[in-house]
């Protein structure tokens, strides 16, 4: 649905994009992810046709974005809302511009009032709302027109648990209909929960690409214990059930704490760069 080959942009003497490469299929969530400046953004603006590649190929079902603007929904990564205009005409205006009219337009808002529990802030101006509130209404512009493609860059960035939660539903509610999603986060908890498969993005490319079960498992967390004098004994582990109940049985104190950590994305960034570096 969505083929990016070999993107490169530039400003100036920063090289934002090298080579980046990725494809997304109808129905998936790509969960796309990277340290900062790794060129996520960059490649989210280039394919929703706010920014020109200097070379490189971008097609939507096979056009380019140029000509597919009302099947393409964006959520940017800073919220781009007009402060003195309420909810509702955020939404009327969203989509209008993707292409809704009168009922379609009436039932689209509804829903997604619904969905996003929007529906007692329909008619207050977005500036007053709170940072919640007001990504609530951005994942709304984004999705109020059934885009077949959404590009959601960071789209619960400060929100709270009941409004990540009302995007991840509504994100997973959309590909099960169909839209191939890009969705930009620094959290593998909203991975797992939105089942995506997983885009590496490292120095303006993809590194890796591969599903939960290919990239992640298998990776070593930790496990750590805490004795009842506060010394700690942290060790890094593919087995932290075996391996818990082996140091609990070692322990010469006092156990006060146990924490178990499951491998994050750092540990994958770790393990991808011991993977170059060999
Ligand atoms: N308008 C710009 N002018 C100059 N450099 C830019 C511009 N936009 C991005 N860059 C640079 O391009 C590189 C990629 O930035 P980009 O914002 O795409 O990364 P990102 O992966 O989205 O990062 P983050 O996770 O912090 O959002 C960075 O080095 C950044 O400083």
């Amino acid at each position: 649905m969505l083929e990016v080959v070999d993107l490169v942009k530039r400003y100036g003497p920063v090289t934002a994009l090298d080579g980046f490469t990725l494809s997304v299929a109808s129905g998936e969530i790509v969960g796309l992810v990277g340290h900062n400046g790794a060129g996520k953004t960059t490649f989210v603006e280039i394919v929703s046709n706010l920014l020109r590649q200097d070379s490189g190929h971008v097609t939507i079902d096979g056009k380019p974005p140029a000509d597919v603007r009302g099947q393409v929904g964006v959520a940017p990564q800073h919220i781009a809302l007009y402060p003195t205009v309420t909810v509702r005409e955020h939404l009327v205006l969203f989509g209008r511009l993707g292409g809704l009219r009168r009922a379609a337009l009436d039932t689209a808002i509804d829903d997604l009032a619904v969905l996003l529990r929007l529906t007692d802030l329909m008619d207050r101006r977005t500036g007053r709302l709170s940072g919640g509130q007001q990504r609530r209404i951005q994942a709304a512009t984004a999705l109020i027109h059934r885009p077949r493609l959404m590009l959601l860059d960071e789209p619960t960035a400060g929100a709270d648990l009941e409004t990540r939660q009302a995007i991840l539903d509504v994100v997973k509610q959309r590909a099960g209909e169909g839209a191939a999603v890009v969705y930009t986060t620094h959290y593998l908890p909203e991975i797992t929960e939105l089942q995506a498969t997983i885009a590496v993005a490292r120095d303006g490319r993809v590194i890796a690409r591969g599903t939960y079960d290919e990239l992640i498992e298998g990776l070593p967390g930790e496990v750590r214990l805490t004795l009842d004098n506060e010394e700690e004994i942290s060790v890094s582990t593919t087995e932290p059930t075996a391996t818990l109940i082996d140091l609990l049985n070692r322990a010469e104190r006092p156990v006060s704490a146990v924490d178990l950590r499951n491998p994050s994305l750092d540990d994958l960034y770790h393990s991808l760069a011991a993977r170059d570096a060999s």
